[in-house]
């Protein structure tokens, strides 16, 4: 059985489709009933922490494990099910990997060139296109020892699309590099991908990476896909506290499901669909808490959007650069809350203030 590859610009099936994947280590399902389609063009990120099952799905669709259950699908042709197996060299599937190896006795041309088939003439025009597309035409006869790690990377990459994979697999592969060149060498890796038209899984625990960029993030935790959408639904509309929380700190207020509303020192927040009774959790990022002055105790006057103040005593301000974060110990029950400001805000330890939630903002779930 081969991967029948359709035309680059069919857009009929998703280059990428996974159904009901599971792999299952000593009893456990690291990978458990995942399912996915990653269309041409598209990036998607698997997106979890550490362990949570994302190379294992990796692997299993690169062809260099097995799964105990589910099918993959490359262009419409199955290539794995629990019968059936295309070797991985059959896939049409590019891999790139955080330690993606060079070879280092082979100059950069070779090394792109490296598994294409074809003319010597066809090979070359091939690896001209891609080294430029990676800006690395004027390093054609270097070898790796004389680039640095950014440029290694880039010919990673063009190695990796030369024989114009369908689905290029991409675990961690930036994680390697220096901080401060990650975020143009990711931007110049999505351009390329995107001009080549190959449907891209990329695994990441770092959601700033993958808010970079997904077009798609599907959120993995215990084996399972617990969410996924573009990346604005997945950070704005997540489905519980921990798919928030794994994008930034949040603040929980917790409170009891009465006639449909939670009671809390920040006004009543409506809660459809709980009964009676329900323990739920008001979760809210830092960056929308609004501060208001002390006013001499008297604090701000509420407003339907951010409903009732509640005071709280600054235990700690710090400035970040770019925003700065202040803890606050609140009256009501001594749990610290925490607010982000854009730019300098450094008010005093001990100071009074008041916060207010911004309603919009805020998500009630039933407390875990
Ligand atoms: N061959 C194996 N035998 C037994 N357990 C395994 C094997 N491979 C992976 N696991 C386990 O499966 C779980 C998922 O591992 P996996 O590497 O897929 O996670 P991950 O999300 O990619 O984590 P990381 O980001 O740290 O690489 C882990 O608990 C791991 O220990």
């Amino acid at each position: 059985m081969n991967a029948q590859k359709t035309a680059q610009t069919s857009t009929v099936h998703p280059r990428l489709e996974i159904r009901n994947l599971r792999r299952t280590f000593q009893g456990r399902n690291v990978v458990d009933d995942v399912s996915l389609a990653v269309m041409p063009g598209q990036v998607t990120c698997l997106l979890g922490p550490s362990g949570c099952g994302k190379s294992t799905t990796l692997r299993m669709i690169a062809g260099v494990d097995m799964q105990d259950a589910g099918e993959i699908y490359v262009d419409g042709a199955l290539v794995c099910d629990t019968v059936h197996r295309v070797p991985p060299e059959g896939r049409s599937i590019g891999l790139m990997f955080q330690d993606f190896a060079l070879f280092p006795h082979l100059s950069v041309a070779a090394n792109v060139a490296f598994g294409l088939k074809g003319s010597k003439a066809e090979k070359q025009a091939r690896v001209e296109e891609l080294l430029e597309k990676v800006d690395l035409l004027g390093a054609l006869k270097k070898f790796p020892h004389e680039l640095s790690g950014g440029e290694q990377q880039r010919v990673a990459l063009a190695r990796a699309l030369a024989p114009r994979p369908s689905v290029m697999l991409m675990d961690e592969p930036f994680s390697g590099l220096d901080e401060r060149l990650k975020d143009d060498i990711r931007d110049s890796t999505l351009e390329v991908l995107k001009a080549e038209g190959t449907a891209v899984l990329l695994v990441t625990h770092e959601p700033d990476e993958a808010m970079r960029m997904a077009d798609e993030i599907a959120l993995m935790r215990d084996g399972k896909i617990v969410q996924q959408g573009a990346p604005y639904n997945i950070y704005n509309a997540p489905v519980d506290k921990k798919s928030a929380a794994f994008f930034s700190d949040i603040n929980v207020i917790g409170g009891e499901v009465q006639g449909a509303l939670v009671s809390t020192a920040f006004g009543e927040f409506l809660c459809p669909g709980h009964a009676d009774g329900t323990p739920v959790e008001i979760v809210i990022r830092p960056q929308h808490l609004r501060i208001d002055f002390d006013r001499a105790g008297r604090g701000p006057n509420p407003t339907p959007q951010d409903g009732t103040p509640a005071r709280g005593i600054v235990e700690r301000a710090r400035f970040m650069g770019r925003e700065s974060l202040v803890d606050f110990r609140m009256d009501f029950d001594g749990s610290i809350l925490r607010a982000t400001v854009p730019s300098v805000f450094l008010p005093k330890q001990g100071t009074p203030l008041w916060l207010m939630l911004r309603r919009e903002r805020c998500f009630v779930f039933p407390q875990t």
